[in-house]
């Protein structure tokens, strides 16, 4: 073979491509270990394509194809999705081969006229939903409508013949692939978990309880492969993946443990994060995080807030108001509807602190499910004996909180 092209099955091939050079995924997530862009083609009496890639590895893929089909030609292009970083090589696809049919939804294609997908209209079309079916010859697709997943178009297509489900933005993860394709050819569990979680928070987070219809879809059938759009293959051990989305888009934490986001321009809120978290330890909590909101990307810290059960956040007061950077993360865990969370408070003020205050009333006021501890710390600039007995209290309601959850 000339190109990375690896098999699935016997009749499936992974014909996508790596991204190292994207530095934002939505112009948004810092991506330092890069994506795939996954699109597999299945050789069977007809060809079909599901998914394609982003605009900028087109090339890799066209050449993929070329190669897999080996002179034949390409009878069915599946679309599950139409982010563009999936739907990107559709119009080279139909250039190529004009006589494929395109299978979609109704809003799939709604949305390739949106973006301009200009040649759709003069190609042979077929528009599934909820049950309808396709066979190939040996493998029969059943599409199932998975809206919200993380568009309204979204579909996921099953091939009932091997149990493949071709889950669209579901189970997929950040880390481009270089030459992995199953999950279980590298230690998901240490080395892309964390990718695959901020991942999952991040882009999809927001919809957990489209998340679990799809789950429960899912668990009427036999599933034996899953084949997402990002990210390694499932062939082994699906119930681990399968458990921490169940997870995820129920807004469960993964572990009891504490985040401490810490927002400090000169130092002194980080001490307290600090004494705080050497507290903690001592106390025998064993999974504390602490970062600083300035230097961490929010992705990271949406990531970290999924998985842990506790949080303290501490803010300094900015000009009357939350520290930006905190605030901003704060926004971001009310748009992805993260709940369910235990919360405590350290606010530092010279003069009027207020950070303490505003965020208490964002959780109270904007976040569903949270619950703040009413111990709470307030700093005048810097650490003082004064605050000490507080300190004391609010790391031993956290414990509580911890062991009596
Ligand atoms: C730009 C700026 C704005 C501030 N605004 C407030 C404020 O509105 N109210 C207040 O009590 N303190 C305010 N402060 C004081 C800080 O909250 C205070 O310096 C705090 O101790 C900083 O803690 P740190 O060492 O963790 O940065 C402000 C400080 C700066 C630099």
């Amino acid at each position: 073979m000339l190109n990375a092209i690896r098999k699935v099955t016997d009749d499936l091939y992974f014909v996508g491509a790596n991204d190292h050079r994207l530095e934002l995924f939505e112009n948004i997530h810092p991506i330092p270990q890069g994506v795939s862009y996954n699109s597999y083609l299945m050789m069977d009496e007809k060809t079909a394509l599901f998914d394609t890639v982003d605009w900028s590895v087109t090339r890799t893929l066209l050449e993929n194809i070329l190669e897999v089909l080996d002179g034949r030609d390409l009878d069915y292009l599946i679309i599950n999705h139409m982010e563009p970083d999936h739907c990107g090589s559709i119009e080279e696809i139909l250039i190529r081969y004009p006589e494929v049919t395109v299978v979609a939804t109704e809003k799939a294609f709604d949305y390739m006229r949106q973006l301009r997908i200009r040649s759709i209209d003069n190609h042979k079309t077929m528009i599934v939903k909820e049950g309808d079916s396709l066979s190939l010859g040996k493998h029969n697709i059943v599409f199932v409508e998975a809206p919200m997943v993380h568009w309204p178009e979204a579909m996921v297509s099953f091939d009932t013949t091997d149990g493949i489900l071709f889950s669209a933005d579901a189970f997929g993860s950040f880390i481009a692939l270089d030459g992995v394709l199953f999950a279980d050819e590298v230690d998901f569990d240490r080395d892309w978990i964390d990718e695959a979680r901020r991942y999952y928070t991040n882009i999809v987070g927001k919809y957990g309880p489209f998340v679990q219809a799809l789950l429960k879809k899912a668990a009427t059938i036999d599933i034996k492969i899953i084949c997402p759009l990002h990210g390694p293959v499932w062939r082994e051990n699906l119930g681990y993946i399968l458990e921490k989305y169940d997870k995820w888009s129920k807004y469960e934490p993964e572990e009891k443990g504490v985040l401490i986001p810490y927002a400090s321009m000169y130092g002194n809120t980080e001490q307290v994060a600090q004494v705080i978290a050497s507290k903690l330890y001592e106390k025998g909590v064993r999974n504390v995080a602490v970062y600083d909101v300035s230097n961490t990307d929010t992705s990271y810290l949406i990531s970290e807030a999924f998985r842990l059960s506790h949080m303290i956040l501490c803010s300094v007061t900015y000009n009357l108001n939350i520290y930006p950077k905190m605030e901003y993360f704060l926004r971001e865990m009310k748009l992805l509807n993260l709940q369910n969370r235990t919360v405590a408070i350290v606010e530092n003020g010279s003069w009027a602190p207020q950070s303490g205050d505003l965020m208490e009333k964002f959780l109270d006021d904007e976040m569903r499910m949270v619950d703040v501890l009413n111990e709470r710390v307030t700093l005048n600039s810097a650490l003082s004996e004064g605050n000490l007995t507080d300190i004391d209290s609010l790391v031993e309601a956290v414990v509580d909180s911890i062991n009596n959850d």
